[in-house]
């Protein structure tokens, strides 16, 4: 790689400071901060008042697809979508064909994460075997094969499973994720159980099909007192459980989809399979209530629940199409445009949701700019309009919700690990991508 000047750009780092510096990336890929420089000793220049580095952001809720779903997404294609999203590092949850319940086959994913990856990517294991509720997948020899949390996701975990997981889970500090989900709840509905649902006649979803859910996973917390994370949540009424649960201190954590903070059941498309999604948006008082408990520090973690399907099943009948849209590559330029540009919150926010609570929550290291050490940022250009179009994405779903509006906040490069693995065609043009 040449060698590349960052002149006066701000950068923003995980103690939640920020400041203007220079640096530059040398040949081996390492960041060096400078009091002064020569110009014409670089190969490339990068300035501009308006550029802003960010450390790298980790997605704890992303399908990949591997294996056996290649078709939908596979280990490059999600990477890079990553990448192009300013995504270090992603969980990859354990729904594929077979089933991530096994040791084996922990152990195949990270060895295809290793040769293929652009970026970290860490598997999260199945709680129960083939994910069917009704016995314990050997959790211990997953996480020594290098599963860094255990779910049943996409469908909730079976009481009696969740209540031994939760336990044994605690003997070796494992992290149980649930999905909450009461599937009798939800039958065969596909949308919001509320107006829209009853003026079209169409099954729907009720709110209790999370609460009562979350209820029995907080009860289950508090009598085993483990750790559980709760996936994905939509509802205001689940909010209330949670907060009772933190101020008793149970060690629960959660998340909240980009997506879940700017769509509800009426600003989005009817019979639109791209906004079919589990759980589904709920009401503008849901989606306006995650986000009050999110500034709050009520939910912890913001997430993509990235979920890739094919062309063809997405464009089935709207009852038919698999639920799951994608959302790597959108994540935070949805986020800036949507509230940080409306001032609603701001990129150190960002940071605590997206890069800081993960790291504590599951333990990982914070990817950010650091001098002497190998480059770990995503850059953007604060007032750069995109058109969101499906030639954007690295994913092979191209169905965003985003298609055709206008984002701000994309990433023009973004460097992990000292390689350069997403860079924006029109930016550093003297520097060739490698990965
Ligand atoms: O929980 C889930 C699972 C996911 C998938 O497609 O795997 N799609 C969703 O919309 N929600």
């Amino acid at each position: 790689m040449n060698k590349i000047l960052f002149k006066n750009v701000l950068a923003y780092f995980s103690d939640l400071s920020s400041k203007r510096i220079s640096f530059y990336i040398d040949q081996s890929g390492k960041v060096n901060f400078l009091d002064s420089y020569d110009i014409s000793s670089f190969e490339e220049v990068v300035e501009g008042e308006d550029l802003v580095i960010m450390p790298l952001l980790t997605d704890v809720h992303t399908h990949i697809r591997v294996p056996g779903q290649e078709e939908k997404e596979d280990i490059v294609s999600g990477s890079k979508a990553a990448a192009r999203g300013g995504f270090g590092q992603i969980f990859t949850m354990p729904n594929t064909n077979p089933v991530v319940d096994n040791a084996y086959l922990v152990d195949y994913l990270i060895s295809n994460i290793n040769k293929n990856s652009v970026i970290k990517i860490y598997p999260v294991g199945a709680v129960s075997k083939n994910q069917l509720g009704e016995e314990l997948s050997p959790l211990l020899e997953m996480k020594k094969s290098g599963a860094i949390a255990f779910s049943d996701d996409g469908k909730p975990i079976s009481t009696n499973i969740l209540r031994k997981a939760l336990i044994y889970s605690k003997t070796f500090d494992g992290i149980i994720i649930d999905h909450p989900e009461d599937i009798v709840l939800s039958g065969n509905g596909v949308i919001h159980e509320g107006k829209i649902s009853r003026a079209y006649g169409i099954n729907s979803i009720p709110y209790t099909s999370e609460e009562v859910c979350v209820a029995r996973d907080i009860a289950l917390t508090r009598e085993t007192r483990s750790r559980l994370h709760l996936a994905h949540l939509s509802t205001r009424h689940s909010l209330k459980y949670i907060e009772a649960a933190k101020e008793e201190g149970l060690n629960i954590t959660s998340e909240v989809t980009v997506n879940h903070l700017i769509f509800n059941c009426e600003n989005i498309p009817i019979f639109d399979t791209r906004f079919k999604v589990k759980p589904p948006f709920r009401d503008e008082e849901d989606m306006n209530e995650l986000f009050i408990a999110l500034k709050k520090g009520l939910i912890d973690v913001v997430c993509t629940d990235h979920a890739p399907h094919t062309l063809e099943e997405k464009e089935l009948d709207y009852s038919e199409a698999p639920f799951g849209t994608p959302g790597l590559e959108t994540a935070f330029a949805a986020l800036y445009t949507y509230f940080v540009m409306k001032n609603k919150c701001n990129l150190e926010d960002i940071i605590k949701w997206m890069v800081v609570n993960p790291s504590k929550i599951f333990s990982l290291p914070v990817l950010e700019l650091k001098n002497r050490s190998r480059a770990n940022f995503f850059i953007f250009k604060k007032g750069k309009e995109f058109l969101v179009s499906p030639e954007m994405f690295f994913s092979k779903c191209k169905l965003s919700v985003f298609l055709n509006k206008t984002l701000y906040g994309f990433p023009l490069a973004t460097f992990y690990n000292g390689n350069l693995v997403y860079k924006d065609k029109n930016f550093m043009k003297s520097v060739k991508q490698e990965i």
